[in-house]
């Protein structure tokens, strides 16, 4: 059921076959991933509508789009400026915003959630979209670190639940994980899997199994560098060149946890260690919690392991 996409600007498939019926997607949070989904979402041709709690955030997070939108631009159309323009304009205009997520239902074939890594917050949102979406919309979850079945289990809608794990900056990291359940239909994950080539991303498959591919093997290392920290062996700063310089990663664990939020880090951490209690990787880290306690949540609040204040 593939249909022309005429909408593409150039750099971005002008021809290429959609391979998927999406047309609407709601994105529910507009922070760091949300927002970056959002924009893909909408600079590959998808109407998105962009959810948050309140109008002040949704604003934040276009501007956002907006600067992060200039930089595509400055690389893909740099010899066509009205091009450019004319991608960005149209790219923003297929992007709305709203506060109620409930009130998108109506019109849209997929929810992508990206709100705060709480169980318990993911899933009274999920059972409210259930009462109001069409029978056909596809639920999906883009967290790091909750099973997908804890959260769909919030729902009746569990062969149509499945998850979609992106990577921050969305609009730069290629890959996404494309996670099934075991009530999961063919038919879904196999529109899963489409609507990523049609996001322009490379995708793996994964089960439900606790951090998919990439975080199961990430989180270990980041948990680790805080560790050595804590011991003392060596600064944020010596650690964050070795790892460039020695392991050839673009960033240091340092970097990434500041990049990622240290809010976000400590909701996997105590979300791992609630549930494998039994595991000593998983047992707090004082660091970590003093650093959060004090507001300081990486690079979006301005400091976190490094200040970011100009
Ligand atoms: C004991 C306690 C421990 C706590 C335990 C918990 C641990 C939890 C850890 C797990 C976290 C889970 C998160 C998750 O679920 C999954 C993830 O997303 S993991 C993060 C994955 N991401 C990375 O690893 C990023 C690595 N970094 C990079 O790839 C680069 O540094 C980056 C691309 C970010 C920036 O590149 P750099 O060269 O440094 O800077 P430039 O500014 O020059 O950018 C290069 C290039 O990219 C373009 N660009 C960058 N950002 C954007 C953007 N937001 N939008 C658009 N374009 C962007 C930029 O314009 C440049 O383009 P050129 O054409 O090359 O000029
Ligand atoms: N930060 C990262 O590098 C990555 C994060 N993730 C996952 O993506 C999700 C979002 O993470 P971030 O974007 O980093 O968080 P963030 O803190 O930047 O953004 C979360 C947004 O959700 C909004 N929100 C919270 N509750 C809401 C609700 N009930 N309804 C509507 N909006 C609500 C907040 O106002 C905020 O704007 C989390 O599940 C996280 O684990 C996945 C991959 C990478």
């Amino acid at each position: 059921m593939a249909s022309v996409c005429k909408t593409f600007s150039r750099g971005f498939s002008s021809s290429a076959i959609r391979q998927t019926t999406i047309k609407h997607l709601t994105v529910i949070g507009g922070g760091l991933m949300g927002s970056g989904i959002a924009q893909v979402a909408a600079s590959t041709g998808h109407q998105v509508s962009m959810v948050d709690q309140s109008d002040d955030i949704l604003n934040k997070s276009k501007a956002n789009i907006g600067k992060s939108l200039q930089r595509v631009v400055k690389k893909k159309f740099a010899d066509d400026p009205k091009g450019g323009e004319q991608f960005l304009s149209e790219t923003m205009g297929r992007i709305e915003t709203s506060t109620s997520a409930v009130a998108c239902m109506e019109k849209t074939d997929l929810v992508i959630e990206a709100i705060v890594e709480n169980l318990e917050i993911k899933q009274k949102l999920f059972s409210e979209l259930d009462a109001a979406a069409p029978k056909h919309t596809i639920f999906t979850s883009n967290t790091s670190s909750i099973p997908i079945g804890d959260i769909a289990s919030s729902t009746k809608r569990l062969d149509r639940f499945g998850g979609l794990h992106f990577f921050n900056p969305v609009p730069v990291m290629k890959l996404l994980e494309v996670i099934r359940i075991p009530a999961t239909s063919d038919e879904t994950f196999n529109k899963l899997l489409a609507f990523g080539k049609d996001m322009q991303k490379a995708t793996v498959n994964c089960k439900d199994t606790p951090g998919f591919i990439v975080n199961r093997l990430l989180v270990p290392y980041m948990i680790e560098a805080v560790r050595m920290l804590e011991r003392g062996d060596a600064s944020p700063r010596d650690i964050d060149t070795a790892m460039k310089l020695g392991a050839g990663y673009p960033m240091g664990p340092f970097e990434l946890s500041d990049y990622v939020g240290l809010d976000t880090m400590k909701f996997i951490l105590d979300g791992w260690s609630k549930n494998y209690p039994e595991n000593p990787l998983f047992r707090p880290s004082p660091m970590l919690d003093k650093l959060v306690g004090e507001g300081k949540l990486g690079a979006k609040s301005g400091e976190g392991f490094y200040s970011y204040k100009k």
